[in-house]
């Protein structure tokens, strides 16, 4: 059977309007708001104590809000019972009822379903087919291995065939293999079923392979909202530039006709307007590293290399106006290995991906 006729609801948006919440005196969420579409996968990315579990209990209702609203599709749920809201949710710990069997765990998903028992039995077995466990129904949970009983607690999530699906930290639990394989499968089973999902997670990674797009939160606000392609290459704050992947920054005296001044050296970027001292940002890869000097290029010296298997990532010293500073650089492995490390070296920054944030070192 395909998947989508076992998930039999229409996808629906999500729309969070200025949600606020205070625990006491501390305020951990101030004025969200998020338009999640139809059938998308949204990560809510962020440090720890960021306000995204709380964000995704007020979605569940397991925690009311002070201010702001909540629909799904046109149904204003903002302070509608959990039990009311329509969705599937998937925690840290599995939370399978140990004395029940898998196939019982996956059916009391259904209890409030008005279906016949042979019914619910088939529905059981058919969404533990989905999830890639059809093997033996009838063992106990203790049985299974974390990322089958993760599974199971998925079937029983996803049976009623709920218009949203919200996973807090779902696989944190699990060791790092079984966590890559569940991330593709998990996405894969999102997108054929086409369920709107709000997933939290603190892990970059995550979210970066699994979301359509990423909610980076920082201190109970969103700082940016985008794909995961424009998070990594065009964060918006440099608390998003800092928070995901490696970041590299120089101080710059200046930007004029196209050209971002560094010291002596004169450093090409795209699509900035001419301005005052400033700070640019890039990531590694978006680094040649040159052992000949040219015009455009900023001169260094190689201090430090971590071997990342087909590539180095070098640590270079380079000058600017405010001192020195290091920036990482990538290189290939043959590349890295034809060099002597103890000659200067120039650097070639892509003038693309060369990004102007406000402020100095
Ligand atoms: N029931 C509660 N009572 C009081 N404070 C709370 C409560 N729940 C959460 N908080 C506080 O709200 C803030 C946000 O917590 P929350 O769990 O939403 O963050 P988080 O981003 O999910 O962090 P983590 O990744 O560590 O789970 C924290 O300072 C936390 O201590």
């Amino acid at each position: 059977m395909e998947p989508r006729q076992l998930y039999q609801n229409v996808p629906t948006p999500l729309s969070i309007a200025g949600v606020s919440k205070s625990f006491k005196h501390n305020r951990v969420l101030q004025d969200i708001t998020l338009d999640v579409q139809p059938g998308e996968f949204v990560c809510l990315l962020g440090p720890s104590g960021c306000g995204k579990t709380t964000l995704l209990r007020i979605i569940a209702g397991l925690e009311r809000q002070d201010e702001g609203r909540i629909f799904m599709g046109k149904d204003d749920i903002s302070f509608a019972p959990p039990q009311e809201r329509d969705y599937g949710i998937l925690f840290q710990s599995y939370a399978l009822f140990p004395n029940l069997t898998v196939e019982k765990n996956v059916a009391y998903g259904l209890a409030r379903r008005q279906l016949l028992q042979s019914d619910v039995q088939d529905r059981a077995m058919k969404m533990l087919e989905l999830v890639g466990l059809d093997g033996n129904p009838r063992a106990y949970p203790d049985q299974l291995s974390g990322g089958q009983q993760q599974r199971v607690a998925m079937a029983r999530a996803l049976a009623p065939s709920p218009t949203l699906l919200l996973l807090d930290e779902p696989m944190s639990a699990l060791d790092a293999k079984v966590r890559e394989r569940l991330r593709g499968e998990l996405r894969q089973l999102q997108k054929s079923l086409g369920i709107t999902t709000v997933m939290v997670t603190h892990d970059q990674d995550e979210a970066m392979v699994m979301a359509d797009r990423i909610a980076v939160m920082n201190g109970g606000c969103i700082e940016q909202f985008d794909t995961p392609e424009n998070i990594y290459y065009e964060p918006a704050t440099p608390f998003v530039a800092n928070f995901i992947g490696h970041s590299n920054w120089l101080a710059s005296d200046g930007v004029r006709d196209g050209t971002a001044h560094v010291a002596a050296a004169g450093l090409p970027i795209a699509a900035a307007p001419d301005q005052g001292a400033c700070l640019l940002f890039f990531r590694p890869e978006t680094v040649a590293v040159r052992t000949e000097a040219a015009a455009g290029y900023l001169p260094g010296q190689i201090v430090d290399y971590l071997f990342l298997g087909s590539r180095y990532r070098l640590s270079i010293q380079v000058q600017t106006s405010a001192g020195s500073t290091i920036v990482l650089a990538d290189m290939p492995r043959e590349r890295f290995r034809a060099l002597d490390a103890r000659e200067p070296v120039w650097l070639a920054i892509d003038p693309m991906q060369l990004k102007v944030f406000e402020g100095r070192s």
